[in-house]
């Protein structure tokens, strides 16, 4: 069955809230009125990163809050260990999102295992941030109630598609009928968030196109400079 708070995000746009280290919008504040500016715009929860903004979006907005703490960029970094993963739910978090691609994890606890033990502790939602179909199936498996398609590219596992990876989408919502698959990473428009939901995503997450000026303001400066 489709946990409570998940149920209500299906056909609906998620919008990741996140400011790089060194970023001039790097700030929980920030996000947090970037967080109330998109819920005005429609969406159905936002993604947040990081203990603090993670604390101030969830006082902020009413819409459910998918937490990540990113630690480090390289290998598993997303909520790596299950340490990660009880902060982000004690900062506030209502949805947890993890890791879920099938690399060795930083603590040495398989993602089931982090699964479960989450279990023992919270009834939180739990969206495993996949590579493959193969980790989506696994995590799946292990009890994830979200799969998303987030690390699609951001592996070795599959070369980096330069719109969202729609191949692999459609290869995970064919393998898994009646899971919540959620479109994430590299959706720039409308018209992808739309071929995402076209191709079976329960929900489509955007978040650079939507709330990242710096990248944005750079398609254009290129468009503007290209002869
Ligand atoms: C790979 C990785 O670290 N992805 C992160 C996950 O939280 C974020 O940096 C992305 O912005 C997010 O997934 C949304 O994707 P996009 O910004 O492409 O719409």
């Amino acid at each position: 069955m489709t946990h409570p708070l998940v149920a209500p995000l299906r056909g609906g746009l998620i919008v990741s809230c996140q400011a790089y280290p060194g970023e001039p919008m790097r700030h929980p504040e920030t996000m947090a009125q970037v967080a109330a500016a998109v819920v005005d715009g429609g969406a159905v929860a936002v993604r947040a990163q990081g203990l603090a903004d993670v604390q101030l979006v969830a006082g902020r907005v009413q819409v459910p809050v998918i937490g990540i703490w990113k630690d480090g960029d390289a290998g598993v970094f997303i909520t790596p260990t299950l340490r990660h993963s009880r902060a982000v739910l004690a900062a506030g978090a209502d949805i947890l999102a993890l890791d879920g691609t099938e690399r060795e994890r930083p603590d040495g606890l398989t993602l089931a295992e982090t699964v479960r033990r989450v279990r023992e502790e919270s009834d939180a939602p739990i969206m495993a941030d996949c590579d493959t179909v193969a980790s989506a199936v696994a995590a799946a498996e292990a009890g994830a109630d979200l799969i998303g398609t987030t690390l699609a590219g951001y592996t070795d596992a599959r070369p980096k598609t330069d719109g969202p990876d729609l191949d692999l989408l459609a290869e995970v919502v064919a393998a898994l009928p009646g899971v919540a698959v959620v479109a994430e990473g590299r959706i720039h428009t409308p018209a992808q968030a739309r071929a995402a939901a076209e191709a079976g995503a329960f929900a489509v997450v955007v978040g650079t196109a939507i709330t990242h000026p710096s990248t944005i303001t750079g398609w254009f400066d290129r468009a503007l400079r290209s002869s």
